[in-house]
């Protein structure tokens, strides 16, 4: 397992996978799963490993936090690189740090939070975690007026944060004026890696030079995204494009329903691994139709991976 710090090739290396979390039904975690996961994940060229939101962290409790990060070190293998996340909230990320310090991952991302935050108190926030762990962290912004570009730039520069996650939505990605503020800010891209999956990425790593990006449905694809950072890291957004047309589908139902709810069922629909059920405040989704729909995407995207991989 990756423990050294993290460097701007890291981000670049693989797909940085965001898989669901497995539970038994008894809701404890599911080592056996999570690893059937991260062997599927690494059979398509993937090795690194961010458990955040698709992992339903934000309800995750402090008190569960310890078996996560035994689970995490168990299915890391030898040459991956996995990255936990801590927060919503300051209180709780905090709290969650004590655990981290113990262990060794380079880093951890401080998952977004949606409420009673400003973008100052973000900063003094990301610092001062900073400051309690001994080791940058990953931020991580999917709103509008969440962390200002300069204090980012000063994040980055103090060593506070080492890679920011970057995944405000627009309807067209190419065209992002926040983006390029903190592009300019930060003054190099080699740290920001686009972080909504492979919609963007074209745009995000193609026209803006993004480092790499972060993906959910990679779970399902790992051989095709792979091909889709190989293409653009190549310069091929032909390629990229015809590759990633694969995935709308099943993003569709994740933009329609619910992106961690059908992930998570998706993964256990295309029979990668047994997901069992989401913690509160996330319910598994139980409606026929759309588990139908989500089958057939699923199955039809894990399918066109599997031919890729030769
Ligand atoms: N939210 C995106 C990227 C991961 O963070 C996804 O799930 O595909």
């Amino acid at each position: 397992m990756k423990t050294d710090p993290v460097e701007p090739a890291d981000l670049a290396r693989s797909v940085i996978s965001v898989p669901p979390l497995p539970r038994l039904a008894s809701g404890s975690l599911s080592a056996d799963e999570t690893a059937r996961l991260i062997d599927w994940l690494v059979a398509g060229g993937v090795s690194t490993f961010l458990f955040g939101g698709n992992a339903n962290l934000y309800n995750m409790g402090v008190r569960e936090f310890g078996a996560l990060l035994d689970l995490l070190e168990y299915v890391t293998p030898d040459d991956g690189w996995t990255i936990p996340s801590i927060g919503a909230d300051y209180g709780k990320a905090s709290d969650q740090l004590d655990a981290l310090r113990e262990r060794d991952f380079p880093t951890a991302m401080l998952l977004p939070a949606s409420a009673a935050t400003t973008p100052a108190g973000v900063a003094t926030g990301l610092r001062r975690l900073a400051d309690r762990y001994g080791r940058p962290l990953v931020a991580y912004v999917r709103n509008e007026g969440y962390l200002a570009p300069r204090d980012l730039a000063a994040l980055f520069e103090d060593g506070a944060i080492c890679a920011l996650k970057y995944a405000i939505v627009h309807t067209n990605p190419a065209v992002d004026a926040t983006l390029s503020a903190m592009l300019d800010a930060v003054g190099s891209a080699e740290r920001i890696v686009s972080g909504i999956g492979e919609r963007p990425v074209i745009a995000h790593l193609g026209e803006f030079g993004l480092a790499g990006f972060t993906s959910g449905s990679v779970c399902i694809a790992p051989h095709l995204s792979t091909a889709i950072l190989h293409a653009l890291k190549g310069g091929d957004s032909h390629a990229a494009a015809e590759l990633r047309a694969h995935f709308l589908p099943l993003e569709d139902l994740r933009d329609a329903y619910s992106p961690i709810r059908v992930l998570h069922e998706a993964v256990r629909l295309a029979e990668i691994a047994e997901t069992g059920p989401l913690a509160p405040f996330l319910a598994n989704i139980d409606d026929a139709s759309t588990l139908a729909e989500i089958e057939t995407a699923s199955k039809r995207l894990r399918a066109v991976s599997k031919r890729h991989s030769g």
